[in-house]
């Protein structure tokens, strides 16, 4: 699965934001996006997800393997986003938070993947919480299984680090990007912090609505 844009460009009124930019992110990769505030990174990705405010103007395409996602709205993307404030529900438990999202079938084999979830976040048994009563470590891992148990095609992050403690960021970075690559999901990534950029990432930088390959 790669996630391919062709020639995206945004507009607001006579405003440039993102001036003519083709990306391909490879199965598994994670690209970096950086740049200064209000420089239009999160309404670039607000555009590949397909919620862009209409007051913007877009032109080009975005696709998956090939596939046009143009016009398609956001739940028939099939792409997962995480945010720094990417809370869980708090009324559900954790258990409820991964069902949530997750495609339909049988209950057995949900609940099979809500367990598989926890194993590979490293808190087994812990379905039947609350989730204030995780740390926000725990809390960071649960929200981006929730995010990928919904099976996404491609991920979007967002300053998804930005949140945690500098001793939390850094075991946070290796366990998004580990299951990441593990799922050959392509994944577009806006941060602030270089520390964050995966090793041997690469990292775009958007400056004046144009992007230079870092
Ligand atoms: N609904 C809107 N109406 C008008 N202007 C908007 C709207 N949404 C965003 N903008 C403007 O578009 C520009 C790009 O915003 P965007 O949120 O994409 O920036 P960003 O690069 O993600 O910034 P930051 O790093 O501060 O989050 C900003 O100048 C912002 O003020």
């Amino acid at each position: 699965m790669a996630l391919r844009l062709e020639q995206v460009s945004i507009r607001l009124g006579d405003w440039s934001l993102i001036q003519p930019l083709s990306l391909t992110v490879a199965p598994g990769e994670t690209v970096t996006l950086m740049g200064g505030s209000g420089s239009g990174k999160s309404t670039l990705l607000s555009f590949i997800a397909g919620d862009l405010d209409p007051l913007f103007t877009a032109a080009g395409g975005v696709s998956l393997d090939g596939a046009a996602l143009g016009g398609l709205p956001p739940e028939a993307r099939h792409i997962g986003r995480l945010f720094q404030d990417d809370l869980l529900f708090p009324h559900l438990t954790v258990a409820e938070n991964l069902l949530f999202g997750m495609p339909r079938g049988a209950r057995a084999e949900r609940l099979a993947k809500v367990d598989a979830a926890l194993a590979e976040a490293e808190l087994p048994g812990f379905g039947d919480r609350p989730p204030h009563t995780l740390s926000g470590g725990q809390r960071a891992r649960v929200a981006l299984m929730r995010a990928l148990v919904a099976e996404p095609r491609a991920m979007l992050l967002d300053e998804p680090f930005n949140k945690l403690d500098a001793e939390l960021r850094q075991a946070m970075r290796r366990f998004v990007f580990e299951h990441i690559a593990a799922r050959r999901i392509p994944c577009l990534m806006v941060t602030h912090d270089d520390a964050d950029v995966p090793p041997g990432g690469r990292v775009l930088r958007l400056k004046d609505g144009k992007v230079a390959h870092a």
